[in-house]
């Protein structure tokens, strides 16, 4: 078994990013800049909220928190969005998931410029992944990919299996990985007999959120184990797999923390310093 060490990768990808960064604003240039909008007061988005600004301001970016209240309106959130689609300081834009009950996410999403929609949820961004053209690609899947291919492990002709269909993760890992030519499954809430598909899996990518929900068991001998899924209970940080217990099955495995997680930061980072060098160096602005 071995470790995907993705914080080590995460920290070495921010040190290139914080390099680049220092490079464009020695060259008079402004600092790239991201927006991150946080509606209500769940406490786990206030974290991931706070480690993307700490992310930001460790590599130089300019980084701008949107806070606003749990009753927003759908027309008062979008007049935020609006805003930052029209701030020329703000080169990314995303609204923290999952958005208080009563807010369409998907028309949230849908009106943040596609120029700007560093997370990858718009319709046209998460239109162009299952279509194979580039755009901005989920922080999270990319992350995983990076990571995979990092270590050198083989995609192609693998049986990939992704327990969880969300579009933050299931949905996009999933187009990735066949874009990687894997052969892909998706298991879900629904599916029937879970382990007989997860057995087959020469790379297993679980992304519910329930604590230990993949049990060593339900893994072969020498599968690649991702784990994005993360769970808090009782304050203690569990993934959906169960780590010790898979650590002599694996050929490869992701822990929690130090595993998807901190890829998901960088893969955001590096998403606004794409939208940074089409905003300034190409002048490419959307409407
Ligand atoms: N708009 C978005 N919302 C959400 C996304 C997203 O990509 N865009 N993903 C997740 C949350 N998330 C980022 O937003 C995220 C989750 C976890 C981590 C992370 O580094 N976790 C650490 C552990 C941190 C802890 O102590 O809890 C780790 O795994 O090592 C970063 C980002 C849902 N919402």
């Amino acid at each position: 078994m071995a470790v995907l060490d993705g914080q080590t990768l995460a920290k070495k990808i921010r040190a290139n990013i914080k390099d680049e960064i220092k490079k464009f604003v020695d060259m008079g240039k402004r600092p790239p800049g991201l927006a991150v909008v946080l509606v209500g007061e769940d406490p786990a988005s206030q974290l991931y909220v706070s480690m993307k600004e700490k992310a930001c301001k460790q590599v130089g970016m300019y980084s701008k928190k949107v806070l606003l209240p749990q009753d927003i309106s759908e027309s008062e959130l979008l007049d935020n969005i609006h805003d930052l689609n029209e701030d020329p300081n703000i080169d990314g834009i995303l609204v923290q998931l999952p958005l208080p009950r009563g807010l369409n996410e998907h028309v949230i999403n849908e009106n943040i410029k596609t120029d700007k929609d560093v997370d990858g949820f718009s319709p046209v961004n998460f239109g162009k992944l299952h279509l194979g053209i580039s755009g901005f690609e989920p922080c999270t899947p990319k992350g995983i990919i990076r990571l995979l291919k990092e270590y050198g492990i083989k995609i192609e002709g693998k049986n990939a299996v992704v327990v969880g269909r969300s579009n933050i993760v299931g949905k996009p890992i999933a187009a990735l990985l066949l874009r990687e030519n894997a052969t892909v499954t998706i298991c879900h809430s629904k599916t029937e007999n879970l382990k007989d598909y997860t057995l087959r899996a020469d790379i297993l990518v679980s992304a519910v959120g329930k604590a230990h929900i993949i049990k060593s068991d339900m893994i072969k001998e020498g599968a690649v184990v991702v784990d994005a899924g993360t769970t808090k209970v009782e304050g203690k940080l569990y993934g959906d797999c169960d780590y010790e217990n898979m650590l002599a099955k694996a050929s490869w495995i992701t822990p929690v923390p130090g595993g998807v997680g901190p890829m998901t930061i960088a893969m955001l980072l590096e998403n606004t310093m794409e939208a940074y060098k089409k905003h300034v160096f190409e002048n490419i602005n959307s409407k």
